[in-house]
């Protein structure tokens, strides 16, 4: 057998944000393809879509890219490619490969690099190499490598949705690049490619990756973990979640396990003197206090899910009711429990609040 193909895998999406299955997914794609003997990964690029794609919940590209940045500091084979998410328009995946490959031609030693050898390499199957139906080594050593797109099975599956794809584009990315697919819960792409005529043609060029450990982690549910103030933590990179956080991004609210490094809301007030930017006083409302540890380092998150605290603004002023989920272990959080007290009293004066009257356990 001559040496292996040189691969560069290509993942396209929205990354919105990056998940640690983005991130798996390079490290199986590239097991999967050295364990062949046929394919080398040689480097791995992540190419957030452009804002131009419209979809929801896709945050501004500079924030997608940071993010993506922030979460391969982890990683020394996969890097970030903007160049897609710089372009105002959206750009159809066949020609996002098509540019990264004309890029790394360009790039390469290799003088010659007509496309039609590469296709042919790209294309090796099985039988190919069974029957050494092959470039030899020498050719092979200077080719340029060949661009894979790495995708989950939810993508590959969307080739089935009408009007997504282009069919053109569909066989252009089967023959030329060929497809590094992530099984996914719920999809069949043995299935699926057996039931497309295309697919089958170039079966050879699609190699289905399957994650015994599967791993649904996506970024919409984590992104409704954020609006609903759950943690996603080891789901995300800490650099990412790093990110959301200190930009606010996906609309999280006040969000006790994202948010516990940010001042408090009365931090905040404390640094600012202008009258403008004190808080409104509520009514009548009820009034939910956020439980925080005052020092960083010990703060504990089983101590926030041990007191739910409230506070109800009445006649003669705020009443606040702190109900411990597990009374048994409620002293171990007497002292976030007293700096609360503090905290609340403090908030009260400073926004000319009668100061606390009633405090029930
Ligand atoms: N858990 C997963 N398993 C396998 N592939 C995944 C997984 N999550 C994402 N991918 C793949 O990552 C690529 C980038 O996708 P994208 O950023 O659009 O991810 P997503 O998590 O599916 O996004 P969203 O939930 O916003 O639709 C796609 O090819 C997608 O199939
Ligand atoms: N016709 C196409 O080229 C086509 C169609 C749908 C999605 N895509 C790409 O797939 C990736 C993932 O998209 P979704 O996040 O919508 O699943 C994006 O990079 C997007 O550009 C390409």
């Amino acid at each position: 057998m001559g040496s292996p193909v040189k691969v560069i895998l290509l993942a396209c999406g929205s990354f919105s944000p990056i998940t640690n299955m983005h991130l798996r997914m390079f490290e199986l794609g590239r097991d999967a393809l050295n364990k062949t003997g046929r394919f080398q990964v040689v480097s791995g690029v992540i190419s957030p879509v452009s804002d131009g794609y419209g979809k929801k919940d896709l945050v501004p590209a500079k924030h997608r890219c940071e993010m993506v940045r922030a979460a391969l500091k982890t990683s020394d084979w996969v890097k970030l490619d903007p160049w897609e998410c710089t372009l105002s328009f959206w750009s159809p995946t066949a020609k996002v490969l098509r540019h990264y490959q004309e890029q790394y031609d360009s790039h390469s030693n290799c003088k010659t690099t007509p496309s039609k050898k590469r296709k042919k390499l790209s294309n090796r199957s099985v039988s190919d190499v069974q029957t050494n139906h092959i470039p030899s080594s020498d050719t092979e050593t200077d080719q340029s490598p060949v661009v894979k797109l790495l995708c989950g099975a939810d993508l590959l599956e969307s080739f089935a949705v009408p009007g997504l794809w282009a069919q053109e584009d569909i066989e252009y990315i089967v023959s030329t690049h060929g497809l590094v697919v992530i099984s996914r819960v719920g999809t069949d792409p043995h299935k699926f490619i057996y039931d497309s005529d295309v697919l089958t043609k170039y079966k050879e060029n699609i190699v289905v990756v399957t994650e015994w450990i599967s791993n649904e982690i996506s970024s919409t549910k984590i992104r409704t973990a954020l609006r609903r103030g759950e943690s996603v933590k080891y789901l995300l990179q800490d650099g990412v979640i790093d990110y959301i956080k200190q930009h606010q991004l996906y609309k999280i609210p006040d969000n006790k396990y994202i948010n516990h490094l940010l001042p408090s809301p009365v931090e905040k007030e404390s640094n600012s003197n202008d009258p403008e930017e004190q808080p409104q006083r509520p009514s009548s409302a009820e009034v939910k206090v956020i439980l925080r540890s005052s020092a960083p380092g010990s703060y504990n998150p089983n101590h926030l899910t041990l007191h739910r605290m409230t506070t109800k603004m009445e006649n003669k002023g705020p009443v606040t009711k702190i109900v411990p989920a597990h009374k048994s272990n409620s002293t171990s959080c007497i002292s976030d429990f007293g700096m609360l007290v503090r905290r609340v009293r403090n908030y009260n004066l400073r926004t000319r609040r009668r100061p606390l009257n009633t405090i029930k356990k």
